[in-house]
Order: C-alpha cells, then structure tokens, then sequence
C-alpha cells in the first residue's frame, strides 16, 4: 500500500472539518527569556503551503510540532509561542495558539475553531507520552490528540524533519484517523530518491552537527552507498578518539568508540573512505569569544589549553582538502554543520563546505534544521543548491534505506 496524498482528503472535503497537521516547526531560536525570536524561518515557511491549502479549503486546522528537546514536562525555553509568532506574520489565515496539548485549554480553543482558521498546540515534548518508548502510553496521547478532532477528523503528516521517530504525534495517530502524507514530505521523498537510485558518482556524504549518537548509528549503512564519508562537527571527535588521540573537552561519544572502530574498519573492505580533518580549531570554552588556535587532529592537546581545550571547527587545511573533495564529486549530500558556526570565529569550516556545494556541477543537497539555517545565515541563497532538506536525520535515515515510521504508518 501506498501513502494516500494530501490532495485526496482534500477532494474528499475539508469544509468545517477539523484536521490534525504534523508540522516540523522545530526552528532555532535566538535571544533570550521575553525576547525570544525565530533565527531562521525556513521549516515555518516549508510548512505553511500545507496549512495554507487546508485553510483556503475550510478546514479547521490543528497544528502539532516541537521544539528542541524538553524532558517531557513544561519548560519556558522550549516553549512553540516564537515560532508561531512568526508563522502568524508569514499567514495569510488566522493562527491562534494554545499553551497546551491535550488541556482543557486546547480543548476548548480547538471546539471554538472557525473554518479556515488554523490553532497551533504547545510543544508535544512538554507531555512525556509523545516520545514514550511505551506503546501504551504514545497510544493513550495519540487517542487524546485526536479526540480534539471531535469526530469526522482527519491526519496529515507535513514533518519530513521528523518522520524518522516512533513519537504519538508521527506514527502512533495514523492509526486513529484517517491519515494522508503531506506535500512538503511527499516533495521531499521525491527529491531523496535521486541519491538513493543510483546516484552520480562518486557520491560524497558530509557529516557533521551535534546529534552525534544518532547520526553515527547511519553510517553503517551508508558505507555501501557513499564513495566518501567526510566528516567534520562535532562528531569527528569520537572518530579521532576511535584512533587513540586525545581530544580534550571536546564533543565525544565514549560508549560509540567501538562502533566507530568498526566502522573505520568495514571501510576498507566496502570501497568507501573516510576524510577526516587533519587540523582542528581548539577553543580555551564554549564561548563567541574564546581564545583559539589551530593544532593537528593528532595532538589537540598540545595547545595551549592543554585538555581542557574543546574543539569547535575543522581547521583550514580540512576545510580546504573537503572542498576539494567536494569539487570532485557529482552527488553531495550535506547533514551537520562542521563547527559552531552559530559564533563567526568558528564558522570556517562550514563557510568553506557550504562554498565548495555552490559551486558544484554536480547534484547537492542540504539537509538538517541547523543546517538549512547555517547556509542561509552565512548569506547563501537557497537557490545556490540543488536541493535544502528541511530534515538532517530524517534525511539521512531515507538515504541509508531504512523503514521510517512516519511512512510506515501512513501505508498501513
Ligand atoms: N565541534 C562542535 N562541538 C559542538 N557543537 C558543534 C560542533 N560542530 C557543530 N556543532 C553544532 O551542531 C549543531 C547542529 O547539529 P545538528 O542538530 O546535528 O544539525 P542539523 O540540525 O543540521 O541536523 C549546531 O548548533 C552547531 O553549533
Ligand atoms: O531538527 C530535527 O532534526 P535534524 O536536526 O536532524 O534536522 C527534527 O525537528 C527532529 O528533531 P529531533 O532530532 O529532536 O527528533
């Protein structure tokens, strides 16, 4: 079976109908406490076509998202009011939010809704259900958010960025309403299939970002796919350790070093190489501006700030032979900037990625909140691309062939 399109619950009839959307509105944020504001729009303005399409056709529409990472309980920093602040500037419909997901407050503004007028719930992550690794318990949360439907609902899933995890509002809702597969991660799907069937090659992966433990667990997979691996961010730490290097305070996945030792192995049998960043920029913290300098990937902690120094870019010479690498290849796809890009003094690495990609001849792609947002904020114009992934992980699941839930629900 195949996932039913948008576009057939819309020839079914929306009018006066409630319809759940998963949105990904997982955006980055800049600023703090009050002052709190969307730094890049780009999964808002991905999501709106959607929302929009259903408005115009009189639907009554329920938003559900996320944003960042919140332990399942109520956390102001994590809080969805940002992001619709600026989907409500971007909309040409009404948006009204609720400071809750299932509460009575959601419940109440969702039986007030008018048709045409879309109502975005608080961040699902605030209820510990939605990530439950407990069926019964993303069950229960997915029943009580599509009883805000009142009957007669439907589902659509709009977030490609998290069609990747097991979560109520991704997998377990598809099986209480009627489910449809939106256009973002429809296009999205049709954009992926170009790497997955038979790419150009050769076809270099880069890798880079902070979700570390997640995307590691990709590249067992993609060493049958990718020419090279190249890898940079905050997870090339975990690689240098694998080899027995000192990386100080830097990002590092102890319990993964064995897998990474596996992985550097399998790849000489699998004809895919890693590129690893020969030079590293280490930092004395965490910090805009922090006194750095540039050492060998082999003796980070021969700088000056000995152990306690962090890692927080690819050094230039790195960032130099990844262009070149990148110059050379005919497919690219790009998950995870290669440093904190987000302070200027450690944007280098991921300036010069981003450089070699718009000045490719070959088919580029872009993937990963954080990503997205790095080549825009760096000033790159989206059109530089082939294609600006709204999901890093998600993304890289597809490409490494894996069942992902948010498609395995809507095909059952
Ligand atoms: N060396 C590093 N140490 C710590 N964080 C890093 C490092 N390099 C990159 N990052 C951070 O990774 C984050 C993005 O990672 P991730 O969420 O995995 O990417 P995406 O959203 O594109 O999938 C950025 O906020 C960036 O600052
Ligand atoms: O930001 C996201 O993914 P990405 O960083 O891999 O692009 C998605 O919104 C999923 O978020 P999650 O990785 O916290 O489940």
């Amino acid at each position: 079976m195949t996932a039913r399109a948008l576009d057939e619950l819309l020839a079914e009839g929306v009018r006066g109908r409630h319809v759940l959307v998963r949105s990904d509105l997982n955006v980055p944020l800049e600023g703090e406490g009050a002052s709190l504001a969307v730094a890049d729009d780009g999964r808002i303005r991905a999501s709106l076509p959607v929302l929009h399409k259903l408005a115009e056709a009189g639907a009554r529409v329920i938003v559900m998202a996320h944003l960042g990472r919140p332990k399942g309980e109520p956390e102001e920093r994590y809080s969805l009011r940002p992001a619709v602040v600026r989907l409500k500037e971007l909309a040409p419909f009404t948006v009204k939010f609720a400071e809750d997901t299932v509460g009575d407050g959601a419940k109440s503004l969702a039986a007030d809704l008018q048709d045409g007028e879309v109502l975005v719930l608080q961040n699902l992550r605030f209820d510990a259900r939605e990530t439950s690794k407990d069926d019964a318990q993303r069950q229960a949360f997915a029943e009580e958010l599509a009883a805000l439907t009142g009957g007669n609902g439907a589902y659509v899933d709009d977030a490609f960025g998290a069609v990747h995890r097991k979560h109520a509002s991704v997998f377990d809702i598809a099986a209480k309403l009627p489910a449809f597969q939106g256009d973002l991660v429809r296009t999205e799907l049709e954009v992926l299939t170009r790497l997955t069937d038979a790419p150009q090659r050769p076809y270099v992966v880069v890798l880079g970002g902070s979700k570390v433990s997640d995307k590691l667990a990709v590249i067992d997979n993609l060493l049958g796919r990718a020419d090279y691996i190249l890898v940079g961010g905050g997870m090339v730490f975990t690689f240098l350790a694998a080899q027995g290097y000192k990386v100080g305070a830097s990002l590092l996945e102890e319990d993964q070093l064995d897998t990474v030792r596996g992985y550097l192995a399998k790849a000489k049998e699998s004809g895919c190489s890693f590129i690893l960043p020969t030079d590293i920029v280490v930092a004395e913290k965490f910090a805009a501006d922090a006194a750095h300098e540039v050492v060998r990937a082999d003796e980070m902690e021969g700088s000056r700030f000995g152990a306690s120094g962090i890692g927080l870019d690819i050094g230039p010479d790195s960032a130099e032979a990844f262009a070149q690498q990148i110059h050379s290849a005919n497919t690219v796809f790009w998950n995870g900037p290669m440093g904190v890009f987000e302070f200027d003094a450690f944007a280098h690495g991921t300036r010069t990625v981003a450089k070699a990609l718009t000045g490719s001849d070959g088919f580029t792609v872009v993937g990963g909140g954080d990503s997205a947002s790095a080549v825009r904020s760096l000033g790159f114009d989206d059109n530089a691309f082939g294609h600006i992934s709204t999901g890093g992980g998600a993304s890289l699941e597809y490409l490494e062939g894996k069942a992902l839930p948010g498609l395995i629900a809507l095909d059952r």
